[in-house]
């Protein structure tokens, strides 16, 4: 294996069938000459998930998080790439032959008003996937109410409806139902941002028990470096649908090697207005263009409008991903970011 693979796999996983592999994944929504010309919305990206690893898919909105998720679950078929689950390829199966034969690979999505159907009761909603599976009645009510109690709700909510429980509790019933068919792999599509804050902190806590008592393996999707950086071994930086860096979660959070990391951590939410006005000012005097901006060239970075490193080469060739440190890293100055990252860090 390459350093470049291995780097991309994580450590550790060398020789394990990963959890969930995914490879040069292409999704272009919509058809026609107008699908053609517009760029895609997830762009020939990779990553392996070990068992019992969590991988973070972090990056602004529209970056193709969601996307990636989609495609992993069956929900939005891939132009190009593959997805295999526990060694099994699962690319051109369709959404109903996955809930019946993928029971491997299950989802926890953002928003847990809407994700449970408020006619049935929890019961019902638990029951349903064991059901398809095949596990008859009073045997898939029990592996419910278990389900139930394994995310610290009573057995007895099994009897209730969703209106009757908070938010956090919906999201905790939500995991409940993604784990009760013994998944190995959870698809977790901003499982948190609905949340607030301190409910956050126990929904994340339970993942980590629960993923970590299971062997579960998590792709964890969340627009927040800090979140994710709290429950993944790794970290992979989407932009415009292209992996721009890839390494240890913690590397990743506190030295990154991509300008546009850089740019992600210095515009993470802080609670105090000063310093958020004091970030702002660090991020506009390092150079950083907003959000928005096309590139000028769909050869080159795709960051090149935003980026105050770029010179002609970024306008010209899609830098590739190449080893820098730790991380994977797609920025032909990444060795210069650290120059950016000063004045970032004293807005810090
Ligand atoms: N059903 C769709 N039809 C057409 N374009 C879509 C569709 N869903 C997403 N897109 C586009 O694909 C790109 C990636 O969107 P996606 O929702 O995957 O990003 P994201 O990073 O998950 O964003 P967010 O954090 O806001 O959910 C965006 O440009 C978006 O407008």
């Amino acid at each position: 294996m390459t350093a470049l693979a291995h780097a991309a796999s994580g450590a550790g996983a060398v020789q394990q069938t990963p959890a969930l592999r995914v490879r040069d994944l292409v999704v272009r929504y919509g058809s026609g000459r107008r699908a053609k010309s517009t760029p895609p919305a997830v762009d020939g990206v990779s990553f392996d998930i070990a068992p019992g690893e969590t991988l973070g898919l972090v990056g602004e909105s529209g970056s193709g998080k969601s996307t990636i998720g989609k495609a992993v679950l069956g929900l939005q078929r891939p132009t190009a790439g593959t997805v295999e689950v526990a060694g099994q390829d699962v690319t051109a199966m369709s959404l109903k032959q996955r809930s019946r034969q993928v029971a491997d690979l299950r989802v926890v999505f953002q928003d847990p008003y809407s994700s449970l159907n408020p006619a049935r009761t929890i019961g019902q909603t638990l029951v349903e996937p064991l059901r398809l599976m095949g596990v008859k009645g009073p045997e898939a009510l029990q592996r419910a109410r278990a389900g139930l109690e394994s995310v610290g709700l009573p057995a007895d909510a099994a009897d209730r409806t969703p209106a009757q429980f908070s938010g956090g509790q919906r999201q905790r019933i939500a995991i409940a139902r993604a784990l009760v068919c013994d998944p190995k792999v959870v698809v977790l599509d901003e499982p948190v941002s609905a949340l607030d804050l301190s409910t956050q902190a126990q929904v994340l806590n339970l993942l980590a028990d629960l993923r970590d008592q299971r062997g579960l393996s998590f792709l964890f999707i969340a627009h927040d470096l800090g979140v994710v950086r709290f429950l993944s071994q790794r970290t992979v930086v989407l932009y415009r649908g292209q992996v721009m860096e890839t390494g240890p979660a913690e590397a990743v959070a506190e030295q990154p090697r991509h300008p546009y990391t850089l740019a992600l951590t210095a515009a993470a939410p802080v609670p105090r207005p000063a310093e958020q006005a004091a970030r702002r000012a660090a991020r506009e005097s390092a150079g950083f263009g907003t959000a928005g901006a096309a590139s000028p060239s769909a050869t080159g970075c795709p960051f090149v409008p935003r980026c105050p490193l770029s010179t002609d080469v970024c306008i010209e060739q899609r830098p590739p991903l190449r080893l820098v440190d730790t991380d994977l890293t797609a920025c032909h100055h990444a060795e210069r970011s650290a120059d950016l990252g000063a004045p970032l860090h004293r807005g810090r």
